[in-house]
């Protein structure tokens, strides 16, 4: 098993490998010993598939467990209340401890639950996704506001990362294919080397285990790297935003969770190396069409349903477009876009797409 140390508000480790809730028992016994509550909130398709694999790890203690919708949909105020209700009634206090077992989502709504309860309790991520190798790392918690993607939420880090690798195994292929986007993007803002190498993947059903953990562990370096030098986002952290200005407007107008996140980020990473005019788009737009992602759906949107959400991006001030663009791989800034540049390029790139995808 690996293991990476983030240092941060507080220093934690995220551990990676099968194996890695071995650690309930053992490291972090004290922590769990010291909760006078232990609360489980599982995505309800994780808790289907995986509740009863993570129960057997926590025989020595007292679990309550909450289920909590899957998806993108759980990053709502219904949601974030209901979370809330349910530690209350089960008579939880400052000293109780939250197991955020799940996706990207989950990590985000309960993240965030466990900076308000009571305001703040400690919580330990448990992600079951490829994508959560990106979100379960760094303490960016959120839920939704339909004005904008993770417009409500906090900066909170959690006390430690267990990611079980040999959970993804039953991931399905769309849940492959959202996470492989962020895999990628951290490879854009790192490293060519590595990126070439991700580029070449055709099918990622033949990744062997050794494989994607070794690009998982890889993301995790790029991202806690970042985070320790930047936690609160005043700058070099808006990096790890590359493709997210348009991927988040894209989500906000298709409604949550009907485009997936990393397929969001995927056109929006495309949409970003066209204004950075980099030489790799052309082979970027032909991964992403060989590995499934809906380049369509930019032929069918217009940009100027995109635009009010790019206006209120969290990077952006009085209405401005700011992209994270690339001078070349490896060396990411920040850029404010005036709008006809923005708008140029959309039409350029739905174009270009549109040769490759007819
Ligand atoms: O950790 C970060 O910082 C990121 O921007 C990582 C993103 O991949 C992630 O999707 C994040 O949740 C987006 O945050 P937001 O602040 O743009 O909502």
């Amino acid at each position: 098993m690996k293991q990476l140390q983030v240092e941060a508000d507080h220093p934690y480790l995220v551990h990676i490998g099968a194996g890695a809730f071995d650690l309930f028992a053992d490291t972090y016994r004290p922590l769990l010993d010291a909760a006078d509550q232990i609360v489980v909130i599982a995505d309800e398709k994780v808790a289907e598939l995986h509740l009863q694999y993570l129960l057997n790890y926590l025989t020595d203690w007292d679990i309550r467990v909450l289920t909590i919708p899957a998806g993108e949909s759980a990053k709502s105020v219904e949601t974030f209340m209901a979370c809330h209700s349910f530690l209350l009634s089960e008579s939880c206090s400052r000293n109780s401890l939250l197991l955020a077992f799940g996706g990207g989502a989950t990590g985000d709504v309960v993240g965030f639950v466990a900076s308000t309860f009571m305001r703040g309790v400690p919580f330990i991520q448990l992600p079951t996704t490829i994508l959560a190798h990106d979100s379960a790392v760094g303490g960016k918690t959120a839920i939704n506001h339909e004005l904008g993607k993770n417009m409500i939420g906090t900066f909170y880090q959690p006390k430690a990362v267990l990611y079980d690798s040999g959970l993804l195994s039953t991931l399905p292929p769309g849940e492959v294919r959202s996470g492989m986007a962020e895999v990628i993007k951290h490879a854009f803002i790192s490293n060519e080397q590595w990126l070439s190498e991700l580029l070449a993947i055709e099918d990622f059903s033949l990744l062997t285990e050794d494989q994607l953990n070794r690009h998982l562990e890889k993301g995790i370096a790029v991202k806690a790297a970042i985070v320790e030098e930047d936690e609160f986002e005043g700058g070099v952290r808006k990096y790890l935003n590359f493709g997210h200005t348009l991927a988040h407007a894209l989500e906000g107008h298709l409604g949550y969770g009907k485009i997936t996140h990393g397929e969001a980020v995927v056109l929006g990473m495309s949409y970003a190396l066209l204004l950075s005019e980099h030489q790799k788009l052309a082979a970027f737009i032909q991964w992403a069409k060989v590995n499934n992602y809906p380049l369509y759906l930019l032929k069918k949107i217009q940009f100027e349903a995109l635009l009010p959400y790019m206006k209120k991006d969290k990077k952006s001030s009085k209405g401005e477009l700011n992209f994270v663009l690339l001078e070349q791989t490896g060396h990411p800034y920040v850029d404010k876009v005036d709008e006809q540049r923005a708008f140029a390029a959309y039409e350029k790139l739905v174009s270009q797409i549109g040769e490759v995808i007819s």
